[in-house]
């Protein structure tokens, strides 16, 4: 069994935390991509990342909430630069678990969002990687308790492509812009993939996050640009096609 999780990167996000985990999150518009990480659970404990045991805080919770697993994971990108992969990591282990024993997809789910954000590494990528496709978060929180519209978009003539810069940890970024709100209108008026990048770089500019391409913003450590950059060293990518799933 291979559980397959697309990466996770937002243009947009506007934190809201609750006394109730499970209603906090994250409004906002949120690109999953291509390549899938894909993983495997065992028995056992850890989580093994490109063949390294890495500490995560996000498994405290997956095991005391979820049980004791061993989770292997392979990625083509980088942890900590901003592909959203301590969601990818988390939701991987909830469908991995949801696969072993009988609790049930939602609330597994649920758990997986619930570390995310306790661990302080992300607010919206647990759900916007359960949906795929290019996801608004219309109402924060985990399932049964947010809102999520998938927009769907020709991203055909739109290649995606990503660059590594810096790694830093999410809590850089986890800050309440008040444009998020007005620039997710602006994008809802008139949904492009061009739109969508000139929404996420005014919003990411207004956190202080620039990029020198054209046609791109930078979320975190990564670039994302639309159109084949004429230099640097990018990874392609392309839009997920669905969520997460078991195969
Ligand atoms: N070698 C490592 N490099 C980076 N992070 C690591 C490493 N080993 C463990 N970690 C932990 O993994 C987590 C990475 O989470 P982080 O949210 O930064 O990932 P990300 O892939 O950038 O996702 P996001 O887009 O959500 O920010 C952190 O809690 C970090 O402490
Ligand atoms: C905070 C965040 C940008 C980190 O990847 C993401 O979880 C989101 O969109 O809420």
């Amino acid at each position: 069994m291979e559980i397959l999780v697309p990466l996770s990167v937002s243009g947009i996000w506007y934190p809201v935390i609750k006394e109730n985990l499970l209603e906090s999150g994250s409004i906002g518009l949120t690109l999953t991509l291509e390549p899938y990480i894909i993983a495997e659970i065992k028995y056992g404990k850890g989580i093994i990342f490109n063949g390294i045991e890495i500490n995560i805080p996000n498994y405290e919770i997956l095991r005391q909430k979820l049980g004791e697993y061993k989770l292997i994971v392979y990625s083509r990108v980088p942890l900590g630069y901003g592909y959203g992969l301590s969601g990818a990591i988390s939701l991987a282990y909830a469908l991995g678990v949801k696969e072993l024993t009988s609790i049930s997809e939602k609330d597994a789910v649920n758990v997986a969002h619930l570390s995310d954000i306790v661990a302080g590494n992300g607010l919206g990528d647990v759900i916007a990687q359960y949906h795929g496709g290019l996801v608004y978060r219309r109402k924060a929180g985990g399932l049964g308790y947010g809102e999520v519209e998938r927009i769907i978009l020709d991203w055909s003539d739109y290649p995606i492509f990503s660059q590594i810069v810096e790694q830093m940890p999410t809590k850089n970024i986890i800050r309440k812009s008040e444009i998020a709100l007005s620039l997710i209108d602006e994008f809802l008026r008139n949904p492009s993939p061009i739109k969508f990048i000139e929404v996420a770089s005014k919003f990411t500019k207004s956190l202080g996050f620039t990029s020198e391409y054209p046609n791109s913003y930078r979320k975190k450590g990564i670039i994302i640009k639309i159109f084949t950059p004429e230099n640097g060293v990018w990874i392609r990518h392309k839009i997920a096609s669905r969520g997460a799933f078991v195969r």
